[in-house]
């Protein structure tokens, strides 16, 4: 009976993989529904069997009294803003001084507009999902965070890791959730960052569930535990531990390309299925990184260009 259960487990893992973070589903719902009932049946009839990274362990019904405030180990910093051209300009030419090179490789990212998030592994395991909160002290959302179909509850290896990355409402889901209030004459959330935040700090673990949350990854707490020596590389690695990485990074040998990056996803920003408010340009190596390292509040070796506030429409 457990074969047939480990059996299942990794089909549904399987399917679940390719439609939440391949985001390319292999099979209809209906199958991937009957597996997940022959699953819930085989549990009920052996508890002894289920496990915590089991699927069916997402939506634990659990209803909390409060948070309780965990620590960041390695704070969890912000980045300075940047809001022209000159200014990048300027960050690029500081960073080429500091290091003492011509060229330098920069990874740019979309800006998801969403909410900080830390996941700790140990062996593999998911074992804490916490806020970024102060940067130093977060929130236990544990409960929540196994409800986001996107988070692998167990790794492809059995790593002990802290990953970083941003929870986030996409638009359709919004849009849904806003329809249904106004029908129920809830308050409206003003936008996906505040309904993904509202979401994640509900204590029933239910309401979270029904959100439709998603998660794109892009920083590992201490990443000498992956044999990795840029971002770029990083980002693959948690990609092949089964983690949602935005597929849309590049790593550019100019400020030139970072520009053509920013114009090309001003453009684009609208049709994107989620938020994104600016664009993160970072120095792809990690030791030249370490070599810029951080001031106080934000690292010295990245930057997040703002996009112009949009207009409200009236
Ligand atoms: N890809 C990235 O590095 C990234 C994407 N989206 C964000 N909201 C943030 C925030 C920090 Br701090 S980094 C980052």
């Amino acid at each position: 009976m457990s074969e047939r259960l480990n059996e299942l487990k990794q089909q549904i893992q399987a399917l679940s993989y390719a439609y939440y973070v391949l985001d390319a589903p292999t099979t209809e719902d209906n199958v991937y529904d009957a597996l997940y009932a022959e699953l819930v049946a085989i549990e009920a009839k052996h508890p002894e069997l289920v496990t915590a990274d089991s699927p069916t362990q997402r939506v634990g019904g659990i209803v909390l009294d409060k948070f309780e405030k965990v620590p960041h180990d390695v704070p969890m910093l912000s980045m300075g803003d940047v809001f022209n051209e000159a200014e990048i300009r300027q960050f690029d030419q500081r960073v080429r001084k500091e290091l003492g090179v011509e060229q330098v490789s920069y990874t740019v990212e979309l800006k998801i507009d969403g909410l900080a998030l830390s996941l700790k592994y140990v062996d593999g395991q998911l074992v804490q999902g916490a806020t970024r909160g102060n940067g130093t002290i977060g929130e236990n959302i544990t409960a929540n965070v196994r409800t986001i179909r996107s988070v692998p509850l167990k790794l492809t290896e059995p790593l002990t890791i802290e990953i970083r990355g941003e929870a986030y409402m996409p638009k359709r889901s919004f849009a849904q959730l806003n329809a249904q209030r106004e029908v129920d004459g809830l308050a409206l959330f003003a936008n996906p960052r505040n309904a993904a935040a509202g979401s994640l700090r509900q204590l029933d673990t239910k309401v979270a569930a029904s959100r439709n949350l998603d998660t794109y990854l892009y920083a590992v707490a201490d990443s000498s535990v992956l044999d990795v020596t840029t971002h770029s590389e990083m980002l693959a690695a948690i990609a092949d531990l089964g983690c949602h990485v935005n597929r849309e990074y590049r790593v550019v040998d100019s400020i030139e390309a970072v520009m053509a990056y920013i114009a090309e996803w001003t453009d684009k920003r609208s049709s994107l299925p989620y938020d994104i408010d600016g664009i993160v340009i970072k120095v792809n190596d990690f030791a030249a990184q370490r070599q810029l390292g951080a001031t106080v509040k934000v690292p010295r070796w990245m930057i997040a260009y703002k996009f112009p506030a949009e207009e409200q429409s009236t």
